[in-house]
């Protein structure tokens, strides 16, 4: 099982030494705008799947959405203290 703040330094560390093997790096690569575009899908998938599709579903959903919302911080060259301090 991985947690958030270990999934974030997988992928800065990727982004970093820009590995040309990751999903990843071509996803910040592509910018804000496609980002966001994943962000919103990965959002409405939540929402759908905790109407209609049950725990389990909506657990993955909102991981992957995780995924893509930490993609978008990287890409803004943002770390985890700069959104913390604001919860
Ligand atoms: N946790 C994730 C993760 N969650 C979601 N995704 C991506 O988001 C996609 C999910 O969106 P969809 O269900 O819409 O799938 P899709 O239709 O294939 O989407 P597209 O890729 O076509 O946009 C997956 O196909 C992955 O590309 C993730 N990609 C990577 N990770 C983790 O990130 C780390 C680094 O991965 P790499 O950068 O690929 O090495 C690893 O630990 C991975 O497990």
């Amino acid at each position: 099982m991985k947690r958030f703040e270990e999934l974030f330094t997988e992928l800065s560390a990727k982004v970093e030494r820009a590995d040309p093997d990751s999903g990843t790096v071509a996803r910040v690569e592509a910018g804000p705008h496609a980002i966001g575009k994943k962000v919103l899908e990965e959002a409405g998938e939540v929402w759908m799947a905790a109407e209609h599709e049950g725990r389990e579903r909506t657990a993955e959903e909102i991981a992957q959405l995780l995924y893509h919302v930490q993609v978008m911080m990287l890409a803004c060259d943002l770390d985890l203290d700069d959104v913390y301090r604001h919860l």
